[in-house]
């Protein structure tokens, strides 16, 4: 499942179009979204004829999509009412409604019922689609409220209107939509969180766009990859195949950073683990983790940063760690002491606040483009960066492909979750995964996790569910020894 911009999906719509006669992508549009509505219906009311649906409608393609299925919809006996909610709607759409029996009425007409006393089974969102500018006009943002209000379920038509397609942000009033049934490819915003949510579930309609030979935007992890490219041991395994973890990480102010990295390190499968931070964090972790080393010696990837705090000699503890050219997780508090440039072999785990820092810029920035962030992290440090939080974006230095997690649960977000996913990450960097690949396996192993228990758990506590979720994943994974695939690295 991958995610296109505006701008790709005009172009991939542009290509099929020049090859159909007029009207045709459109009409593909409406029957795959017909049927999905007449399914919402079945379910929720027990079939289409009778039912009472709401077509709103905005100045353009999408209220085409939506007026040419509530015609159909009409014809199968629905109740259908147009609402004209901005500017003037696609004409033949709406000609095509009335001569199916619809009604249309105007969102400002005073004649309409008051806005609180919505008694329709089903609203169809096709205000705005990928022509939309993120917001609402005042009216239709009171529409929006007043149909949740009133438990109306609303299906939106590509996507909820008044989301930022390319950002998957949501700056101002939008649609909360029970389903989005889009056309063609996914785009950003079905990804991408806050607006991800409001879609709610999402349906894929073909209708017809060749994606072969492009580059998507976003390129989104599913659970088939995560079993097909983890480093799972074989019977020619040992510790030093596995990987050794070196992880300096906690301070004696933050001890509990130390102590959740080395959990997420050694459940995630580290073939050892050496821990060569704080006492504080030491004693703890030998009386919970006897396999765990406090001796230097050999390693094969590092951790830093977690919990660190004010660190006076970082800058040179990552230096030194840059001269042994071994790859490397920065997280958190290291990220302070980064050098000029690093490798893309080095992975940085900031959350929001952390890669505006980097950037120097504000955490609002970030989450209004949290793709644009991350690639701009990328390129400034050299580095793979790793971006958490409620969505979770990967970018490589070098590259425009930005990749994205596996979501998880909300609990998900709390302290110490992005400590023990630095130490996964860690691990997979031992067993010889690309950055980019730990980082993304690293965080949907910890999403799929989450979601596999009644949470919330505390994230030290979730690690110890990871044995049980790979075990699951490797009893699906295809045979690795002839599978080569994207973080096949
Ligand atoms: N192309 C194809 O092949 C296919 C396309 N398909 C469908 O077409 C949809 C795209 O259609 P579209 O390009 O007509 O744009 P759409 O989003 O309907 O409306 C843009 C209009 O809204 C206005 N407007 C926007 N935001 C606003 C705001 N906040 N407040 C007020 N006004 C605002 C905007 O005004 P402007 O920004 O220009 O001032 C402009 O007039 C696509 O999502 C899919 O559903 C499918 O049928 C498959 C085949
Ligand atoms: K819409």
């Amino acid at each position: 499942m991958n995610g296109y911009s505006v701008e790709q999906v005009r172009t991939l719509e542009q290509r099929a179009m020049s090859a159909l006669p007029d009207g045709v992508l459109m009409q593909r549009a409406a029957a795959g979204l017909t049927a999905i509505l007449a399914a919402e219906l079945v379910r929720r009311r027990g079939g289409v004829y009778g039912a009472r649906v709401l077509i709103m409608v905005g100045p353009g393609n999408n209220g085409g999509d939506a007026l040419y299925a509530g015609a159909r919809l009409a014809r199968r006996g629905a109740s259908v009412t147009a609402l004209r909610c901005v500017g003037t709607p696609h004409a033949a759409g709406l000609a095509a409604l009335q001569a199916a029996g619809g009604v249309v009425t105007e969102l400002a007409d005073p004649g309409r019922p008051a806005s609180t006393s919505w008694t329709v089974d089903l609203a169809v969102d096709g205000i705005f689609g990928i022509g939309g500018r993120p917001g609402l006009p005042d009216p239709v943002a009171e529409l929006a409220v007043s149909l949740q209000a009133s438990g109306v379920p609303v299906v939106a038509v590509d996507l909820p209107s008044g989301v930022e397609c390319d950002t998957g942000a949501v700056p101002a009033a939008s649609f909360h939509a029970v389903r989005t049934v889009t056309f063609g490819a996914m785009k950003i915003c079905h990804l991408v969180e806050p607006a991800r949510s409001r879609c709610g579930e999402l349906d894929l309609v073909d209708i017809g766009l060749d994606l072969s030979g492009g580059q998507p935007t976003l390129t989104a992890a599913e659970e088939s990859m995560l079993a097909s490219s983890w480093p799972f041991p074989d019977e020619r395994s040992n510790k030093y195949t596995r990987g050794v973890v070196g992880i300096d990480t906690g301070s004696d102010a933050y001890p509990g950073a130390g102590i959740l990295s080395t959990h997420g390190a050694v459940y995630a499968g580290a073939g050892m683990v050496r821990f060569l931070g704080p006492a504080a964090a030491a004693q703890v972790i030998r009386a919970e983790l006897p396999n765990v080393v406090f001796a230097p010696g050999r390693v094969q990837a590092r951790l830093f940063g977690s919990g660190w705090g004010e660190r006076p000699d970082g800058a040179r503890v990552i230096a030194e760690a840059l001269e042994s050219e071994l790859p490397s997780v920065v997280d958190a508090d290291g990220l302070r002491y980064l050098p000029p440039r690093l490798p893309p072999s080095w992975l940085l785990t900031p959350h929001a606040g952390e890669l505006a820092r980097l950037l120097d810029g504000d955490r609002a920035e970030v989450e209004a483009d949290p793709i644009g962030a991350v690639r701009a992290g990328a390129d400034l440090t050299g580095a793979t960066v790793l971006l958490k939080g409620a969505t979770q974006l990967v970018a490589r230095p070098g590259t425009s492909e930005v990749q994205v997690a596996i979501p998880g649960p909300a609990w998900t977000g709390q302290a110490g979750s992005g400590d023990v996913l630095a130490g996964v990450c860690a691990t997979l960097l031992a067993a010889g995964k690309r950055a980019d690949a730990a980082a993304v396996l690293g965080a949907s192993l910890q999403a799929v996790t989450a979601a596999s228990v009644p949470g919330p758990l505390p994230p030290h506590e979730l690690a110890r569910h990871f044995a049980r979720v790979l075990g699951a994943l490797e009893s699906r994974a295809p045979d690795r020894c002839g599978r080569k695939d994207l973080w096949t690295h």
